[in-house]
């Protein structure tokens, strides 16, 4: 079953005469559990996919459809909710709360939802991570890639059905960049997660199960796993 369906997709930017088109017409079927790569020249529109993707920002025109449903029928208030339940987010730099402890981190989306914090699920995540030991620690003390490894956890607690991350990897040196994808690739699979990646890095890119390349806001290869 398809988790996300981009349709006909424009993102366009009018500063005085100009228009970027930052995305011109993009169509994308992405299916429950696959791991996707998005690569692309700077520019060429990335960024601006995962944010109309993850409900970030809204579209010039075209569709976006998670799980079943438009996002554009949403209102503000109902986004939040949604990209709470059901995105999950990592970012370049880690954005970890620097005066809260790891355990704090993680389970941040939780208690902002205001639900219980799945004790068993917080063991398994961290412990597939290898940050269990960690959990009393301030990020501060923590290396690049076990600060990653928190925001993975982080965007994992809430059980997301589909996990996005803008160049997860781009503050780590080669050998930690493929290790921490490696086990983000391996905890979304193990928890049946959509992963949806942006990387500059090919070795990384080769990892998915599919890689998307978009030039100039268009994409011009692996629109359609069929
Ligand atoms: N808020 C904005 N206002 C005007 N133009 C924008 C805005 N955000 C993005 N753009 C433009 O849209 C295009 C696509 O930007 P985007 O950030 O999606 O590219 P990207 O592929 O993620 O690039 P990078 O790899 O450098 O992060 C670029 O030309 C950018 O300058």
């Amino acid at each position: 079953m398809s988790v996300l369906e981009v349709i006909d997709l424009k993102k366009y930017y009018r500063q005085g005469e100009i228009v970027t088109k930052a995305l011109d017409g993009v169509n994308l079927r992405v299916e429950s559990g696959e791991f996707l790569a998005i690569v692309g020249t700077s520019g060429s529109g990335k960024t601006t996919l995962l944010n109309m993707i993850g409900g970030l920002d809204v579209p010039t025109s075209g569709t976006v459809i998670v799980n079943g449903e438009d996002l554009s029928t949403k209102k503000e208030e109902q986004l939040t909710i949604f990209r709470r339940r059901y995105i999950g987010f990592i970012f370049q730099n880690y954005n970890l709360v620097s005066v809260l402890n790891v355990r704090e981190n993680i389970i941040l989306p939780v208690k902002l939802d205001g639900t219980k914090v799945d004790e068993e699920y917080l063991k398994q995540v961290t412990e597939l991570l290898g940050i269990a030991d960690k959990l009393k620690n301030k990020p501060s003390t923590l290396s690049g890639g076990q600060q990653q490894r928190v925001a993975i956890a982080r965007a994992l607690i809430t059980k997301p059905q589909i996990v996005l991350a803008d160049e997860p990897t781009g503050n780590l040196d080669s050998k930690t960049s493929e290790e921490v994808i490696s086990l983000l690739k391996m905890t979304s699979y193990t928890l049946n997660q959509t992963l949806i990646v942006i990387t500059h890095n090919d070795a990384i890119a080769q990892l998915a199960d599919r890689i998307v390349r978009i030039e100039d806001g268009k994409i011009v290869g692996g629109a359609s796993n069929v």
